[in-house]
Parts: structure tokens; sequence; C-alpha cells
């Protein structure tokens, strides 16, 4: 082997033994850091790029990279620790999507000597944020990208008097520098502070413990808010008690208006829970959040109340997970969001979680959409010449107040300011565009016609509306806005914006152009030089042979291809620079000088316009409270258009639904929709109409085969009500809506999200949840429920609910059900009505189950009393001889089961008891199992072993919940759910 070869070859070894010793340095300073706390991303900032870890590098990998080919395993063990990289950019965007959308939190280590070797075994935690908490990362992570959904931060401090729970909220949006509170009493199933996330559109909770008393009540509302999606942080009491909450409002809030002196402070509870909330934000250490909060009370009643199911069931919001269906139009959001604004898709999320009850506010956002259906022009002239180039006035403001903006932002705002003129132009002009295109013009002496006289008042309500809602704050913001559209003249170049340059106009200050002066002098010495040179190489000054140029290390200088290279060589005047593969470079004495002139120069003048550049963003910042109002009517503008355009861009355009007033009208939807459903590939969706009639249908029973469209029926009708509640348009041919004051829903038992219950527990809960809140004036929609157990406790819980909603609440109900039996609830209750969705079948004597079915998916009135489920299995391709054993089975369990008579016959153990006692008893089967739980875990591992012989470990788990039981038992029977009731429900 030639030395040179061998030398390298070990230099090679050395150099991997070395970096070996230096992972496993790492490895072992890694596996010494503090675990991550659950739901946690930690990232490791290594100066040129950033390092996940172990399973970190694993979910990076997965989530991210969509491979594991991506990851190396650090260390000399056989099993190293795995590890990926991530470029500055890639771990942006992957940090963006842990915090906004699979709800994680994040942690940034850098190392702690600032060293940055692979080996370093000391490091320190340098920025933690959550889903919540955006804060510490806001300015890397969100400077240049849009932040579409809010960060918003729930506390809640739960208290418990006599009995009665009061929950103190607070909350925090801090993109949006807004603190709200709210207090009020609720239910054990803590559904105000449900209804409550859902509205707040809440990512992450702060649980503030206190007492060890209510530990069970407080268990109870955390697995609540995880069932709404809401990431946890639980805080001590006792971590937030420095401080007075009152001092640090003064200090935060806008306005000169005492803290104390408003009426946010009479929610003592909610207070408390705003100091834990300022402190865990780490508010006052910002002095740019000085005088820049709101404070507001959140009113719950304000808006139409969904649970943590109707947000799935109505596939409200994109799957946070990601997992599912990522197709944009999976859900209602992502359906109409087509905001041209951050401003306005952030408003779309929250005006979808936030349904509203005021009539009056519904058909004012109804006219402005129709309005903007009406005129394409005119709508497309909004979006495109206007929208399209509105920034996100709040954050550049929020940038502004921190003193972090720079000279582009004071300039698109500037843009966006020259633009109002026009746009307060085509708002004015948009409605009289439709005067003169209209049939609707009235002729002096004419006798006017109803029609044009209805349509010249309706276009009378939408100029009103434009003009009250838009064009009033538009003007003023315009005027409001001149002077700064002069300063912004006056101090900035904007002649060299072409060039995407962002500097000081040199004239505006006078040491500024005196350095400027200058700066050309250099400029112009430069030039002379470059031509020297040329003259005396004897060649063209055009850059084609003789490149002058300026590099990062040596400033100007020139370059020759080595090929030319030879004319300076043995030259005295020329000073070669470097020899590469790409030419030589090189400079002369009078070059050098110049250059180093030219760096000075630059550097004074950067110098002189950086302490300009403040004083422009300080002036800009006095302007922020106008940004924020015009960011205001911006996301509003852009959120109607936005819902204009998607009702018009529907496979078919929706239409405008007639609310009724609060408490009167009945639902009735003709050729109604699913709207995600419909615009999905390969469907050819079947409309289907929906009455629910006040005293005559307002219950409807859904009966039918498997998979053929019940669910999808019921579920789309809720989402029509929500979208008409929202001002939307809506996917009907005609649609009449009363004014719901909440959503509820209670869908499959799979997805259901509480942990550690049975399914028929889970089931319980969330249905007594239902009939604690429902209202008459309540949209309740159940599907399949009692599925997750057997068929007897299944229907008896089904018929008791159906029945209470039916007789005693008065809610519009819709209910799905595979139980053929509870169609005989029609027959009690006047009201109740019966639905079922049709299916074709024709006898085929070549099939398995002798019957060809169609699912047609049209629903129809009346019961269905087939059972199509195996049909349906044989559609879906099930194996032959599954379909003809679930035949077999079907066959004897037909002969075996015997048809209820009469409804009291079918009804169950439960039917007879109030919803308060059904309330009661899950509540303590729930209790009960928890105490059987918690025992079984508590025996021995080796409890099987010790057990007698013959009785295995479930025997004695069994043995355990005989004796729990007895402990129960007569609390049970107190509350009406006797022994005989539990034997047949359980
Ligand atoms: N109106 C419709 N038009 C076209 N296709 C439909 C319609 N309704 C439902 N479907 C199709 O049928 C599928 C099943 O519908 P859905 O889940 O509503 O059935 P289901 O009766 O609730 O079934 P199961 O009883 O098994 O829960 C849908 O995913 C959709 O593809």
């Amino acid at each position: 082997m030639p030395a040179l070869q061998y030398s390298k070859e070990k230099k090679d070894k050395e150099q991997e033994q070395k970096d070996k010793a230096e992972e496993d340095r790492f490895v072992k300073a890694f596996a010494k850091l503090p675990a991550r706390p659950a739901g946690t991303i930690r990232l490791f900032d290594r100066s040129e790029f950033y390092c996940a870890y172990g399973e970190d590098a694993f979910f990076v990998a997965n989530h991210h990279y969509k491979t594991q080919t991506v990851l190396k395993y650090l260390g000399s063990n056989e099993d190293g620790l795995p590890s990926v990289t991530l470029s500055h950019a890639v771990a942006q965007a992957f940090l963006r999507d842990a915090l906004t959308t699979k709800q994680l939190r994040v942690e940034i280590w850098e190392p702690e000597s600032g060293g940055v070797g692979r080996g370093s075994t000391k490091w320190k935690l340098v920025k933690a944020a959550s889903p919540g908490n955006l804060g510490p990362v806001e300015d890397l992570l969100f400077t240049y990208t849009d932040l579409l959904a809010s960060p918003v931060l729930v506390a809640i401090r739960l208290q418990v008097k006599d009995n009665v729970k009061t929950i103190g909220v607070a909350f925090a949006d801090t993109s949006m520098q807004e603190l709200g509170v709210s207090e009020y009493v609720d239910n054990e199933l803590f559904s105000n502070t449900e209804a409550l996330l859902i509205q707040l559109g809440a990512k992450e909770c702060l649980v503030i413990e206190q007492d060890k008393a209510h530990e069970y009540d407080l268990n109870k509302l955390k697995t609540l808010i995880e069932r709404c999606g809401v990431v946890i942080t639980e805080r001590k009491k006792s971590e937030f008690t420095s401080g007075s909450v009152e001092q640090d409002l003064n200090r935060l809030l806008r306005g000169s208006l005492q803290a104390a002196s408003r009426p946010e402070f009479d929610h003592k509870i909610a207070m408390s829970a705003v100091a834990a909330l300022i402190s865990y934000l780490a508010l006052m250490q910002d002095s740019s959040n000085f005088g820049a909060y709101a404070l507001r009370t959140h009113d719950l009643s304000m808006y139409m109340r969904l649970d943590a199911s109707a947000l799935r069931a109505l596939n409200l919001m994109p799957d946070p997970t990601g997992l599912g269906n990522s197709s944009k139009t999976m859900s209602v959001f992502g359906l109409l969001n087509r905001c041209k604004t951050a401003q306005g898709t952030r408003l779309l999320a929250m005006w979808l979680k936030q349904p509203l009850v005021n009539r009056h506010v519904i058909l004012q956002r109804q006219d402005l959409v129709e309005c903007l259906v009406e005129s394409q022009e005119f709508r497309q002239a909004i979006t495109d010449d206007f929208l399209k180039s509105m920034p996100d006035f709040h954050r550049i403001s929020k940038r502004f107040q921190k003193g972090a903006a720079s000279l582009e932002d004071v300039v698109r705002v500037y843009q966006a300011v020259l633009l109002l003129p026009g746009l307060v132009t085509v708002l004015e002009r948009g409605v009289e565009v439709e005067d003169e295109d209209g049939d609707a013009e009235m002729q002096d002496g004419e006798q006017v016609e109803n029609g044009a006289e209805k349509e010249e008042s309706r276009e009378k309500r939408w100029k009103g509306l434009i003009e009250e809602l838009w064009l009033q704050h538009l003007r003023t913001h315009n005027e409001s806005l001149l002077p700064y559209q002069e300063m912004v003249e006056t101090t900035i170049d904007l002649s060299e914006l072409d060039r995407h340059n962002f500097v000081i106009k040199p004239d505006f200050d006078k040491s500024l152009a005196a350095i400027r002066e200058k700066l050309e002098a250099v400029r112009d010495g430069l030039n002379e030089e470059h031509e020297e040179v040329a003259r005396d190489l004897g060649m063209e000054p055009d850059g084609k042979v003789l490149h002058f140029e300026q590099t990062t290390l040596y400033g100007y200088c020139f370059r020759l291809t080595r090929k030319e290279s030879a004319v300076i060589r043995n030259k005295k005047n020329y000073i070669e620079l470097k020899n590469q593969t790409n030419g030589m470079y090189f400079t002369t004495k009078a070059l050098k000088q110049l250059n180093d002139e030219y760096r000075d120069c630059t550097k004074e003048y950067e110098k002189k316009q950086s302490q300009l550049v403040k004083e422009v963003i300080q002036i800009a910042s006095s302007y922020c409270e106008v940004l924020e109002t015009l960011n205001t009517v911006i996301a509003h503008i852009d959120v109607i258009t936005s819902i204009a355009t998607s009702s018009l861009n529907a496979p078919i355009p929706y239409t405008k639904p007639t609310i009724f007033e609060r408490g009167g009208g009945s639902l009735k939807l003709e050729e109604a929709r699913h709207p995600c459903l419909e615009v999905q590939e390969g469907i050819d969706f079947i409309a289907n109409d929906c009455h629910l009639e006040r005293d005559v249908s307002e219950f409807s029973i859904i009966t039918g085969p498997n998979a053929g469209g019940k669910s999808v029926f019921i579920r789309q009708t809720a989402v029509v009500a929500l979208l008409a509640q929202i001002g939307s348009f809506v996917p009907c041919s005609f649609a009449e809506i009363p004014i719901f004051d909440s959503i509820l829903c209670r869908v499959g038992a799979g997805d259901s999200q509480l942990k550690g219950v049975s399914t028929f527990m889970a089931e319980m809960l969330e249905t007594s949840a239902i009939l604690r809140q429902a209202t008459r004036d309540s949209l309740v929609i159940i599907d399949e429920l009692g599925r997750g157990t057997s068929t007897y406790d299944g229907f008896g819980l089904a018929w008791a609910i159906s029945e209470h909603l039916s007789t005693v609440t008065r809610a519009s109900v819709l209910f799905a059900t595979h139980f053929h039996e509870l169609t005989a609830l029609a027959n009690q209750v006047p009201h109740v009505k019966n639905l079922h969705v049709v299916a074709h079948v024709e006898s085929n004597p070549d099939t398995l189950t002798g019957k060809d079915i169609t699912l047609l998916y049209k629903v129809m009135p009346g019961i269905c009393d087939q059972s199509f489920g195996i049909h349906v299995a044989q559609l879906a391709n099930f194996p032959d001889e599954v379909v003809k054993l679930a035949k077999r089975k079907a066959d004897d369990l037909e002969d075996f089961t015997e048809k209820p008579e009469s409804a009291d016959a079918a009804e169950p153990a439960i039917a007879h008891l109030s919803p308060e006692a059904i309330a009661e008893g899950t509540a303590l089967v729930e209790a009960f199992l928890e105490t059987w739980a918690s025992r079984t875990a508590e025996l021995p591992a080796a409890a099987a072993d010790e057990a007698p012989a013959g009785e295995t470990r479930e025997d004695v788990e069994l043995k355990e919940l005989v004796r729990c039981f007895e402990e129960y038992q007569s609390k049970f029977e107190g509350s009406g759910w006797t022994r005989e009731v539990l034997a047949k429900t359980y």
C-alpha cells in the first residue's frame, strides 16, 4: 500500500474513533437530562442545524420526513441513540406544526458553554413553548409565517362550596393581546366548561390544583378537558402567589381605567385564574405587553353551545392529528376557508366555534354574504385587488410595539394603506353597480311591482350594512392613516423597493446624506479603478473577461478565469488573493484602500440608518390602535367574502336560509346535502329533505341498513343548522331554520375519548350530559347509541333517553338507530316520527344471501324492518364463509328472539327511572368501577401465584368486584338502581 494512502486511511480511522468517543459522551449526557414532560418534543440547537434524539427522533422521522431512513444511531453501543437532523427551515416548519396543529409542547436546548461539538455534555433549556403559550418562540417561528390559528390558553379554577361547583376561568390569546374572564356555576358533568372550551377554541388549559378534598371533581374536569382535545398543564396554586393581579392588570391593560373598577373584577375566582395566567405566560416580563392588552368577559349564552362530540361529528375543524383524511374539504372549516388573509382565517375558525343566537346579527351577516354572492365582479374586485394584498396588521403592529419590526413591515402597512381609498370606492360602488345592472331599477311615475320593491329594499339593506360595518370604519382609518402614509413617503426610499431594498431616504437626514455622498464618491473611485485595471490589462471593462465582484471575504476584488490569469503574473501592482476552480481572485493597492473606505462608509451609513429606522418604527407603533381596528374590519370582509365564494363554488350553489325568531319556527330543509361529502371525488350525493316540525315530527327516528346513509343524514342536518347560525348560506334548495341554543351529539361508540371507562359507561356519561343540557331549543343528534353494549342494555338506554327527550325536554332530535323496537315510540308520542333510509332489494338466488341490495341513500317516512347488515358485509367483499356463517346465525337468532308485542314489553330495566336517577346511577357505577380498578391495580403482581390452587388472576379480580359491590350496594339502592336493575343493565 502506498504510504500516502496508508496515512489517509489511518487518519480517517482516528477521526472515526474520535467521532465515536464524542458521540458516546453526548449519549451519556443525553441520558442524564431531566425527563421530558409528556407530549413534549425536544430539539437540540447545534448552531448550523437542529437535532432530535431518542423517541423524538422517531417522531420527527415518522411524522415529518415520513421515513426512518433519515435516522442515524449515535455511539459505539450496538443499539445506539437514534438521532435525526433538521435544517433551520425544516426545524421551524416542524415546530410550527407541532405547536399549532399537533398540540405538542416544544423545548429547545443549547450547549451550556456555547460549544457546538458533537460531544457537548452540558446542555441548557433555552426556550419552552406550548400550544397556548407561543410567546417564547413567536419571533423564531412566526415572524414571516402567518399564524392561522389563535393560541388560546385557558386557566381554570374550581371552587366547591356546599356542593355547588363554581368555575372561574381566565383566558388569553397572546397573539391578539386579549385577556378574558368567565365565572359560572357548573353541573357535575362540567357541561358549561365543555361549551366554553369549544367556544373559545382553547388549545391549552392550565388547571390550578388546590386542596385534595376536590380531587375527584378536578379529575373529572381534566378528563373533560382532554376529551375536548385541549392540552393540560397542571400547576399548584402555591406557584402563583406573588404579585397583585390588580397591579399587573393596571400595567397590562389598554386605557386609563383602573383595573379594579372594571366589572370583570367582580369575578373573584376568575381573577385568581387571571393571576395564574399572567404568571404562566410571564406577561410582566415583557414591557411591550404594557398597555397593550384588552380585557373582556365571555358570556356563554351569547353563542350556540357545542359539545366536544359535536365538534367531531360535524367535522367542524380539520383533524389535528393529521392521521385521518387530510383532504382540506373533509372539514367544514377547510371547505369554507377561502380567506386571503391570516386574520380572516383566524376569524372564520372563531365564527365556526361561536355560532350566533342573536337573529339580528345572523341576518346582518347573511345579507352581506348575499350581496357578495349576487355580484361576481364586486366579489372578485374585493378579493383580487384588495384582500390578497392585505398583511396581518395585528401581527405587524405587535412587532411595532415590541420594537422588533423592520422597515419592510412599515412598507407593507404603507402599501396596504395606499389601497384603502380604492377599497372604499369599490365598496361604495359595489351596490350601485347592482342598481344599474339589476332588474329592479325604479322609474318615476311607473307602478312599482312588488318584486322590484323588495329588490330595492334588499339593496338598501346591503348598502346600509356595508356602510355601517365596513365603510364607516374604513373611511375613518384611511383618514387617520394619512399621516402614516406621509411619514413613510418622507422617510423611506421608495425608489429602492423594486430591488427589494428597504432603506431610509438619504436626504431625509443631513448626516445620512453626507455619508451617502461620501459613499457615492467611493463608488465612483471603485468604478475608475475597474476601468484603469481593464486598460492596463488590455481588456474591456464589461465584466466578460475581467470580473469585478464583491465577495464576503475580500469585499470588492477582481477575478480572471484561470486561463486568463497569466496576464497578471509577475506584475507587482497586482496582489493575488485566492486561486480556485472558477478563477484567480486579485486586487490592487488602490482597490484595497477603496474597499476599506467603502466598508467603513457602509458601516457608518447602516449605523446611522438603524437609528433612523428605530425612530420610524417608533412613529409607526403610534398607529397600532388604528391598525388593530382596521385588522378587524379586513378580517370581517375576508370571512364574509370567503363564505360567499364557498357558497357559490359548491357543486350546487347554497341558498339563503330563513331564520326564525328565537324560540319559534321549525326546521325544514329541502334537498339538503352534506357540504363536505358532496364535494368528495367519486360521490354522487343524494339530497334529502328533513322536517323537524314542532308538535308534529320534532323527534325523528331513522332506521335502515348499515352504511345506508343514516349518519350522514343526521349530521348534515346539524351542519346546515350550524352554518345558518354563523350567517352562511346552506347546502339545500330551501331552508327554514329556528335558532338553536345548542347542538349536542352522541355519536358512534368508537369515537369516545373517555379513558378508563367502559364503552357503555362512556355512552351513559355522554348521554346523561345531553339529557342535562338539552332544552326545547336544542338540536340533538344521536347515532348508534347502545352499540357498545349488549343489544338488550343498549336498547334500554336508547328507549329511556328517547322518551325523556321527546316528552320532557321536547328538543329537536334526530336519532339514528339499529334498534327497530325503538320505532314503537312513535305509537306512544305523537310528535315522534319514523324515517328510514331506502335500499332496493331484489331476490337473486345466485347470491349467498339470496338477495341483491342497492343502497339508495334516500330518506323516506316510515319504518325499515329489514336488517341488511349481512348484505352490506357482502357488498364490502367479506369472505364467503363469513357471510354464510353470519346468515346462519342471524336466522337462528330470528327464530330464537321473540319480537316484543308492545313498546312496554321492550322496555329496559332503567326505562322507568328519571334522568336524574340515571345520571346518579351512572356516576355511582363509575365510582364503583374506579374503586374496583384501583384495588385490582394494587393487588400484588403475583396474586395468581398466591391464589388458592385453581384460581386465576381473573377469579381474584372477580372476588374483589363482589366485595366492592357489597360496599356500594346500599348507595345503589338509594338511587333506585336496585340489584335487579343493575343485573339487567350490566
Ligand atoms: N346521501 C348520500 N349520498 C351519497 N352517498 C351517501 C349518502 N349518504 C351516505 N352515503 C355514503 O354511504 C356511506 C355510509 O353512510 P352512513 O355512515 O351515513 O351510513 P349509516 O346508515 O349511518 O351506516 P351504519 O348503520 O353502518 O352506521 C357514507 O360514507 C357515504 O359514502
